[in-house]
């Protein structure tokens, strides 16, 4: 560790240290964490204070404390010009090519994640940085191969999402207590981009994850608030749209918008997290069990309540509500299942253009051009804030809380570990989003894996098919029998299997349920 002069935070060397925790940089980071880091312990803890609650029987609803916000009359500032048209955003991982990538793809918006699809190695951490940093000046470039990447002349507009609350940046620290993870990832951005950004007549963007209270939204308020006052920006430079991707924030989006009103640039229906949060918070419910992941679709009644209330709840105060990630993503030397990967796309954003969404998330660039056309077609003005679509619609807490039905099968079973498995093994090498079974995995759907397999095993389940009883003792085998086939298909292949069947065997088989994979997990990354 390396003791700075100008201030008290200490950090793990690393080549690009100099640009990137620059003095100035550092001084703000340490502001940051001195004004809000116990603040955001507060809200972690009352993290664990409500799970309490739900673990002895509480079941969420619409918070009676907030009733006058929720029937009140206001809306959110107006948005700026180029965050009206938001109908494709593309998302990724901060890795040079891939910023490079997702900024030429052709999709308006571009989320740069430090979240879900990255694994926050200290290396990942700070070479993401410096390419946003060389991107916002459209500097960045990549030589490859043959091939040299740079930015074409038009661009998607940059948004970012830093980590979640729950996770830190132990490679940083101050008087020996690690940074908070949301903190460092939004803050070095702000540091860096504050000025260049309003000098290009732009705002700094951001999408914030994992949020389970408007409590934690207010406190992202206070973040951008000070955060404005500090580097000199007008209010309402910066903005934010939420993921709600937890089932608590399901039940505060109008709160949290309005705690955001200044600084928001609406909700997102992060659906992924969503369903892992369902699993989580309701993990000592025997009435709540989830079948297969593949069976939780954005077609079931409980998926269609939460994306249409988000969808009725932004556009009644202005703000648009973005639609979910597909997983599928393009089938190389196959074109029958390519086609049936096209067709899922399709289908899933048609559904949310028709629900009144204003745009939509891809993964993968080979997508872009068919969820512009759905969305030219089905959309034709900039969004569809002021379309109606919705404005009737009655959500109840039960269609919010009752699970969509099905089965559980020895498929079901066995994808879970499989997928959990290879997921986290690429994590541990520092990969955060991977193609497993030509689907898109990233921390939010193994994080489903991994639970469900928790959920399945604590819940004495039977698979539907074979009758075959799902038991702790019985994944630690199959978590064996895939590392044998895995490492029989690729025997020479240089990753972390091992250590992901340790973990993986750690979170399916304890009698706790762990809350996030990616802290147990963070402990084996440099
Ligand atoms: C639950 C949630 O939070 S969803 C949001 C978080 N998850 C994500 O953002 C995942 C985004 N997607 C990805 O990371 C990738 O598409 C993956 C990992 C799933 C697949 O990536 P690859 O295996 O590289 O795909 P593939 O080989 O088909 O890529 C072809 C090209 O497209 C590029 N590409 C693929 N996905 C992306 C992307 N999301 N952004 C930019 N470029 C991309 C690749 O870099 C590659 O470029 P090249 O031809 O210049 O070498
Ligand atoms: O972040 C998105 C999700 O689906 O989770
Ligand atoms: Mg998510």
């Amino acid at each position: 560790m390396t003791q700075t002069t100008l201030t008290r935070i200490q950090y793990q060397p690393h080549p690009e240290a100099g640009r990137v925790l620059s003095a100035g940089a550092l001084t703000f980071l340490e502001e940051l964490h001195t004004r809000f880091g116990g603040r955001r312990l507060a809200l972690l803890q009352a993290r664990q204070d409500r799970q309490r609650r739900l673990d002895a029987g509480e079941l969420p609803d619409f918070l009676p404390e907030t009733a006058d916000v929720r029937s009140a009359d206001w809306t959110v500032s107006p948005l700026p010009a180029d965050l009206q048209d938001r109908r494709v955003e593309i998302t990724g991982p901060v890795d040079r090519k891939m910023v490079i990538n997702a900024l030429n793809s052709g999709a308006r918006m571009f989320m740069a994640d430090f979240e879900d699809a990255s694994s926050p190695t200290w290396d990942n951490c700070l070479a993401g940085q410096v390419n946003l940093m060389d991107a916002v000046r459209r500097t960045i470039s990549l030589e490859q191969g043959d091939r040299t990447y740079r930015l074409n002349p038009t661009t998607a507009t940059l948004l970012v999402r830093p980590r979640g609350l729950h996770l830190e940046e132990k490679h940083a620290t101050f008087q020996d207590s690690p940074l908070s993870g949301s903190l460092f990832d939004f803050g070095l951005y702000a540091y860096h981009n504050a000025q260049e950004r309003t000098t290009q007549g732009t705002g700094l963007y951001f999408y914030i994850p994992k949020l389970e209270s408007h409590q934690e939204a207010r406190w992202w308020n206070d973040v951008f608030t000070f955060t404005e006052q500090t580097l000199g920006l007008k209010r309402g430079t910066i903005r934010a749209t939420v993921l709600i991707e937890t089932i608590l924030a399901a039940f505060e989006m109008d709160e949290i918008l309005y705690e955001l009103r200044d600084h928001s640039a609406g909700l997102n229906c992060g659906r992924w997290d969503y369903i892992f949060s369902f699993i989580k918070k309701f993990r000592t419910r025997h009435d709540r069990i989830l079948p297969d992941r593949a069976q939780v679709s954005m077609a079931t009644p409980m998926m269609q309540a939460y994306s249409k209330l988000a969808i009725q709840t932004c556009h009644r105060r202005r703000a648009p509500a973005i639609g979910g990630m597909s997983a599928f993503i393009p089938v190389k030397g196959d074109e029958a299942a390519n086609e049936r990967a096209f067709a899922q796309v399709r289908a899933d954003k048609e559904r949310e253009a028709l629900n009144g969404h204003d745009g939509t998330w891809v993964a993968h660039p080979g997508m872009v051009a068919l969820a512009t056309e759905v969305f030219d077609r089905l959309m034709p003005g900039p969004n569809q804030i002021t379309s109606g679509k919705q404005a009737d619609l009655v959500v109840t807490a039960a269609d919010l809380l009752t699970p969509p039905e099905g089965s559980i099968t020895e498929t079901g079973v066995n994808t879970n570990v499989d997928v959990s498995i290879q997921y986290i093994a690429a994590w541990l090498g520092g990969r955060g989003a991977v193609p497993i079974h030509n689907l898109m995995e990233d921390a939010a759907t193994a994080e489903i894996s991994r639970a469900q397999l928790w959920q399945w095993a604590h819940h004495e389940q039977r698979t539907t098919d074979h009758g075959t009883p799902i038991t702790p003792e019985g994944l630690s085998r199959l978590i064996d029998a895939h590392v044998q086939r895995l490492n029989a298909e690729q025997p020479d292949r240089p990753d972390h299997l091992t250590e992901a069947a340790r973990l993986l065997k750690q979170l399916v088989t304890q009698d706790q349920f762990e809350d996030f994979l990616t802290i147990p997990g963070y402990q084996y990354l440099r």
